[in-house]
């Protein structure tokens, strides 16, 4: 497994932004969609491409696009729902699933509440995501869910990580590349990640 961690200018600045306490939700959630539209622009980056012959207004060009699997993301709800603005930007075509967790408050485990996949996810790509990768149960959960509906290429993306979620997830899935922003200390008592951002999906929907 990959890890691959995205440190271009622009996200650094925008996770920095996200981090501090005293951004409120409009400008933390304008963040969250920005910064995952930057961060897809890697994630997308072996896409594969075919040569094709297209009519300009002055000629015939020689000119690619993207062929092959198409693609799907799922987002981890609720605070996966806020990266999907800027997804959806760069990639309007995509089809998207919805996986709803929450985190048990006393155990950590994640409870599912709602799976909802397109018909054909089996056929695509896909690219799960979440800010925040903190125990790692949550995104293990969500690609047993898409491998058991038969999807073969998954992708994890997220803003923020910690070691403990990267090495959950290299433990149960070798083969799955995670893309992350930033890889933070560790996790405090309630398995929430530090310094981190605090709870991403309260800070996007302004529910704290
Ligand atoms: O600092 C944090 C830590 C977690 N979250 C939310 O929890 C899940 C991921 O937690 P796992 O322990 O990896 O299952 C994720 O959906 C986040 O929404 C958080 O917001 N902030
Ligand atoms: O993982 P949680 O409990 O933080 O869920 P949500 O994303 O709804 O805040
Ligand atoms: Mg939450």
């Amino acid at each position: 497994m990959a890890v691959q961690r995205i440190d271009h200018p622009l996200v650094q600045h925008k996770i920095t932004l996200m981090r501090d306490k005293m951004t409120g939700p409009k400008e933390f959630r304008e963040l969250v969609a920005e910064t995952a539209m930057l961060m897809c622009y890697e994630a997308t980056r072996d896409l594969p491409t075919k040569e094709i012959e297209i009519a300009t207004p002055m000629g015939v060009a020689k000119s690619k696009i993207i062929s092959g699997r198409k693609l799907a993301f799922v987002p981890i709800l609720r605070a996966g729902l806020g990266m999907m603005d800027g997804l959806m930007t760069l990639v309007p075509a995509a089809k998207v699933g919805h996986i709803g967790l929450f985190r048990d408050t006393k155990s950590h485990e994640p409870v599912e509440y709602y799976v909802k996949l397109p018909e054909d996810i089996a056929e695509r790509d896909v690219i799960v995501v979440d800010p925040m990768l903190a125990t790692g149960h949550s995104a293990v959960q969500a690609i047993r869910i898409l491998k058991q509906a038969g999807v073969a290429n998954v992708k994890f993306m997220c803003i923020i990580a910690s070691p403990e979620g990267i090495a959950a997830m290299q433990a149960a899935y070798p083969e799955v590349d995670i893309y992350c922003g930033a890889e933070d200390q560790g996790l405090n008592a309630d398995a929430y990640i530090v310094p981190g951002m605090g709870d991403a999906g309260d800070r996007i929907f302004g529910t704290k």
